[in-house]
């Protein structure tokens, strides 16, 4: 037991934005973890497995580094149109041949989240709709420009400039930038964490 939590959280994640997300709610880690994981998506590998597989990873590889830790909270975002696994874009022509693929469309992101307390962990994945309108050329080079697509899963930020390309959005749009709030805070309730001061 430390600090003003009951219950420290060790974030198991190098993502601004899942850190964002969290102190968004008043959650504040007791300290961050990058996992080093093997992201290769495994042959016929459907994207909701991969989800829970990268996210039970990542939580495996900081449950071994923190063995004291109270909570550990891992996640992997997946961008899948169809069956088509979108990965990060590192690259331009990444990014570009991603929201070509993007473009009119609706595609799913697939939010693998894990949590562990001692022994006990438990994972789930969290799935959204997303329909991005019809990019032009001139959008698309706009777009790649601003360098907000990278490292990003299927190439685009939502809470960035490329929420002017998302028309529709089916179920929790915080699963979209990083990290279901709703379901983790779920998770971590039902292993027992509880906030000590605040009562969101
Ligand atoms: C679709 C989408 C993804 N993303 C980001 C969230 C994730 O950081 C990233 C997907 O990569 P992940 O592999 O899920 O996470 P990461 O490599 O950034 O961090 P770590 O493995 O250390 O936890 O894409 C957005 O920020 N906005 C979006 O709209």
């Amino acid at each position: 037991m430390t600090g003003a939590n009951a219950s420290s959280i060790v974030l198991g994640s190098s993502s601004p934005r899942r850190l964002q997300l969290l102190r968004q709610v008043l959650i504040e880690p007791s300290s961050i973890e990058v996992p080093d994981v093997d992201e290769s998506v495994w042959r016929n590998e459907q994207p909701r497995r991969y989800a829970e597989r990268m996210a039970r990873a990542k939580l495996s590889a900081i449950q071994q580094r923190c063995p004291s830790a109270d909570y550990i909270l891992a996640a992997d975002t997946v961008v899948a149109c169809g069956r088509r696994i979108l990965g990060k874009a590192e690259t331009e022509l990444e990014a570009r041949a991603s929201l070509q693929l993007l473009s009119g469309r609706r595609h799913r992101v697939y939010g693998g989240v894990a949590v562990a307390s001692g022994e006990r962990s438990v994972s789930r994945v969290v799935i959204t709709q997303v329909g991005i309108r019809r990019l032009s050329d001139a959008d698309i080079d706009f777009y790649i420009d601003s360098g907000e697509w990278r490292g990003k899963a299927g190439g685009y930020a939502i809470q960035g400039l490329a929420a002017a390309f998302v028309a529709m959005i089916a179920g929790s749009y915080t699963n979209v930038v990083g990290l279901p709030l709703v379901e983790t805070l779920q998770l971590l309730g039902g292993l027992g964490w509880a906030r000590s001061q605040v009562n969101l």
